[in-house]
């Protein structure tokens, strides 16, 4: 079939984004996988999907596909990309839109300065949730957080395990230029503690309001930003006694603000979402 898509980003974190409303799209993981891949399709690190809500109440429903093809149940990145492109689309007039997704309803609004923020839902902190399987381990407190131990290429890394709806594992390094990301990344994000994979997180605070951030993701490798990380890794940072909200996080495709005020409240992220160009392919 000939598929018209849009090809978007999120401070560099990018995107092919389908309007699933006014196109049939019934397509395997094989299919989504050949779309996000960089040579024999399109390339992108996530697919959106935009949809009709399944829920009252609610304007729209979108669904993400990893670059693996598994269907994840999250992106923060997305969800900002996902407004430009309604509201460009013209397939609402409204700026603050409410978005069902596999974990749940997010409420992003676009803002007068073109900026989009998204209420990103409460963290959950509980292991059992995230999930992540702490039996038999000894964790340590800092401050608010529990850090746990995870053998990575023989050495023993103390992350935060943490979801936004989708798992994180944030860990704080000195230098995250010379972070093992490459080495480690993968390793982290098969850990068997991690039953449903993980995205791993390597943050360096550069003081109370703002952090370097690089995330291998989950099912997509290391990404130029991940908004759910920079979620994760700010709830970590102020938990750990380390940040005050807001927090600028400086990744390389450019910055978010994170904001949190603690406890069950709401993750608020604020970044940019930009159209790259438009297509059409046979898939
Ligand atoms: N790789 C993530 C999904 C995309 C998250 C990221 N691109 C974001 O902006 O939050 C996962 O498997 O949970």
């Amino acid at each position: 079939m000939k598929l018209k898509f849009t090809k978007m980003h999120g401070a560099g974190n990018d995107f092919v984004v389908i309007d699933a409303i006014h196109q049939k799209i019934d397509f395997t993981q094989a299919q989504w996988k050949q779309l996000a891949n960089r040579r024999f399709g399109v390339g992108a690190d996530q697919i959106l999907v935009v949809e009709k809500p399944q829920s009252a109440g609610v304007d729209f429903r979108y669904r993400i596909y990893n670059a693996d093809g598994g269907e994840v149940e999250q992106c923060g990145n997305g969800a900002r990309a996902f407004v430009r492109f309604v509201t460009e689309k013209h397939l609402t007039d409204k700026r603050a839109i409410k978005v069902e997704t596999m974990s749940g309803v997010i409420e992003p609004r676009l803002e007068i300065d073109g900026d989009i923020t998204v209420d990103m839902g409460a963290p959950i902190l509980d292991c059992a949730r995230v999930p992540f399987d702490s039996t038999g381990l000894v964790g340590k407190n800092q401050g608010r957080d529990m850090l746990w131990p995870l053998d990575v290429n023989g050495k023993t890394i103390w992350i935060s395990a943490i979801s936004m709806g989708n798992p994180h594992a944030v860990q704080v390094v000195d230098d995250i230029d010379s972070a093992p990301v490459e080495m480690d990344g993968p390793v982290i994000e098969r850990h068997t503690r991690f039953p449903k994979r993980v995205n791993a997180g390597f943050m360096q605070i550069i003081d109370r309001s703002s952090i370097r951030l690089r995330v291998f993701e989950r099912g997509a490798g290391e990404t130029l930003a991940c908004g759910t990380g920079a979620c994760a890794a700010v709830v970590a940072g102020i938990l750990r006694g380390l940040l005050d909200s807001p927090v600028k996080v400086s990744t390389k495709g450019g910055d978010l603000r994170i904001a949190w005020q603690g406890e069950t409240s709401s993750v608020e992220m604020t970044g940019p979402a930009v159209t790259v160009f438009e297509g059409e392919i046979d898939l």
